[in-house]
């Protein structure tokens, strides 16, 4: 589905500054319903490898395929109806409920006037009740929990339907009973959607344990490291960190 070769990762500081590459990919073939999760110490460059896919940053060298086709070919539209992305903090906003949040994902299937058709209602509505938000979905998100507000971000993603969904640290900000939550929620949604999920974390045991692919940034050989089940986790942390 999702397909590495070779990616240089990194970014440009000056127009005149050579490009500094942080690791490279080699090759790397991800599947529909793998939930992934990218470690790596602090500054190894998981937040830049998302960046990177988003097109928020560019790619230095190498190619990406989705579902074999070149990255780089296909439209914005059609990425933002590939792939959706979750940010490790979302405050809220005032005056924006958790029903018009998770709506919000369906933007990029809307109509040139914006208005929504059935089906977009139908699936604000399943995902809602999917993550338990029905009893929510009238509350600010201003003045959600961290927790509740994490899991209406992930409703946002999932109501956008895409292949894939990247999520930048989710529990970074959690504490211990919504990380799993957060976790099983997403280790669900791989499954049963196939979808394929990327999170980044430093919270490996979780990852280990709700993760059926491990990849991490070796920052002394500055490459990308797959690791499957079962892990090794003594291995993988000696290598990694
Ligand atoms: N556009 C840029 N300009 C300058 N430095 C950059 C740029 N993009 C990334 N970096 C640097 O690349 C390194 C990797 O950053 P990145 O945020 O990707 O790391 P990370 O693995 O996500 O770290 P953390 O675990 O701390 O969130 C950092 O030193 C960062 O400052």
């Amino acid at each position: 589905m999702l397909r590495f070769s070779q990616l240089n990762i990194g970014f440009t500081k000056g127009q005149r500054q050579d490009p500094k590459v942080l690791f490279t990919s080699g090759e790397l073939s991800f599947q529909a319903g793998d939930f992934v999760a990218l470690i790596g110490p602090n500054g190894s460059g998981k937040t830049t490898l998302f960046n990177t896919i988003l097109d928020h940053q560019p790619l230095l060298s190498g190619n990406l395929f989705f579902n074999e086709k070149d990255w780089k070919t296909l439209s914005r539209k059609e990425k933002v109806k590939t792939v959706s992305f979750v940010p490790s903090k979302f405050n809220g906003v005032q005056h924006l409920s958790v029903k018009e949040l998770i709506a919000m994902g369906r933007a990029p299937h809307a109509n040139l006037l914006n208005q929504f058709s059935q089906k977009d209602h139908q699936v604000v509505a399943k995902v809602m009740e999917e993550l338990d938000l029905t009893q929510f979905a009238e509350k600010d998100t201003l003045y959600l929990s961290d927790g509740e507000r994490q899991i209406a971000m992930i409703g946002k993603a999932l109501a956008q339907e895409t292949r894939i969904i990247i999520l930048d640290e989710p529990t970074a900000f959690l504490d211990y009973n919504n990380r799993r939550k957060v976790l099983k929620i997403l280790q669900k949604v791989a499954r049963k959607n196939k979808q394929l999920i990327f999170i980044s974390s430093h919270d490996l045991e979780l990852c280990f344990e709700y993760c059926n692919r491990v990849v991490g940034i070796d920052q002394k050989q500055k490459e990308m490291c797959d690791f499957f089940e079962p892990f090794h986790k003594e291995d993988i942390i000696s290598k990694i960190f």
